[in-house]
């Protein structure tokens, strides 16, 4: 069978997914593009034999040519072009957050839980990557013992114009919230947050970088540093310390080079170069998924508890001390991680 996606948002993302998708994913067809922007469309479409472009994301949601929905237009749409996937029985991909409040995502998920069929995949392409797929192995093989701790680097070289403080929470933190979630397989309890100096580099009064501090059920810490106009490159690290070790994830390996009486290597210069692969993975097991009529990745209810994470950070940004994460009873549909 070949799946028919239907893909909505061609910018930085929804693009990259679409090349991705044509390229280097099997068993796929991308069959319909929208955009806001008309052109921008178009001139993805060119390159995509047979896509067809509407200038109706509904319309596309809706279309008969169509059998999935990946999902990359700006956060602010993504709750309602969900529940429009809902209600026409397609699966959608969602890029993250699912939704921007804990009540949009929950929505979603109370739609999805009517409709009794798990059809939501959220794009935390995190859990594609090899390094933290050995991550999780190494904690499932017990070569560390228990863990403790877990520590968290997320930067970016610059980001983009006119991002609000609390957009380091939702757009880039809300990453280390579902890794934190999923490698440890246990739900988030309380988020703080510190406001370090800031960076004289950074206008606009936006405080960068930011310091989180992530707590779960069994009362394991998990430190995370945002830091989101860093300079020099993308950068996403982490390790995992457990009673006899740890886990270290850090820039995938590659050629390290010797010259001038110095060492080198290659930064990542944002997340497409960094997690190619896992997004290449991600997709692939989407498609797969939807032939098999199997939801894969991050589901809705994953999408809903990172959210809910994020809300409790962004009103840690303003408060002393640290926030609840409370997450509504957990629906019997997503029992199975
Ligand atoms: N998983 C990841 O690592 C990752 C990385 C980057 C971005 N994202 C997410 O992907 C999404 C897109 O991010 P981006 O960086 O590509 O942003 P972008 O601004 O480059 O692109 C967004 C596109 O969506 C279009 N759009 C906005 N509203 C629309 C609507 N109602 N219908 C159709 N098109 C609409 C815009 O015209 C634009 O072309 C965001 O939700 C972002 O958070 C995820
Ligand atoms: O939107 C991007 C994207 O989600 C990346 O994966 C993340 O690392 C960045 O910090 C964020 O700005």
């Amino acid at each position: 069978m070949t799946v028919r996606v239907g893909v909505i948002g061609t910018g930085i993302m929804g693009a990259d997914h679409v090349r991705t998708l044509t390229t280097s994913v099997a068993g796929v067809r991308v069959s319909a593009i929208s955009d806001l922007d008309e052109q921008r469309a178009q001139a993805v479409a060119v390159e995509v034999p047979g896509a067809r472009v509407l200038s109706d994301p509904l319309a596309l949601v809706h279309d008969a040519g169509v059998d999935a929905v990946l999902v990359a237009s700006a956060d602010s749409t993504h709750e309602e072009l969900v529940l429009a996937c809902l209600e026409a029985g397609k699966p959608v991909l969602c890029e993250k957050p699912l939704a921007p409040t804990s009540d949009g995502a929950l929505r979603i998920v109370e739609t999805e839980v009517r409709g009794g069929r798990r059809l939501v995949s959220v794009g935390f392409m995190r859990r594609y990557d090899p390094g933290y797929v050995d991550v999780k192995a190494g904690l499932r093989d017990k070569v560390i013992g228990a863990p403790l701790m877990l520590h968290c680097v997320h930067r970016n070289g610059f980001s983009a114009p006119g991002t609000a403080t609390s957009g380091l929470i939702t757009g880039s933190a809300v990453h280390e919230f579902d890794v934190v979630r999923w490698l440890l397989e246990e739900e988030i309890t309380r988020v703080t947050v510190h406001r370090p100096r800031s960076s004289s580099l950074v206008v606009g009064g936006t405080s960068d970088p930011l310091f989180v501090l992530v707590e779960t059920t069994s009362g394991l810490l998990a430190d995370v540093e945002v830091f989101v106009n860093a300079q020099y490159g993308y950068e996403v690290r982490c390790e995992l310390v457990g009673e006899y070790g740890t886990l270290l994830l850090d820039e995938p390996e590659q050629v390290r080079r010797r010259s001038s009486r110095s060492r080198s290597s290659r930064v990542s210069l944002d997340w497409r170069d960094r997690f190619a692969e896992a997004y290449r993975r991600e997709l692939q097991d989407w498609v797969s998924g939807v032939a098999a009529a199997e939801q894969r990745g991050a589901s809705a209810w994953d999408g809903y508890a990172a959210t809910v994470a994020a809300t409790a950070g962004v009103a840690a940004l303003e408060s002393a001390g640290p926030v609840p994460v409370d997450l509504e009873k957990r629906p019997d549909l997503y029992e199975s991680r």
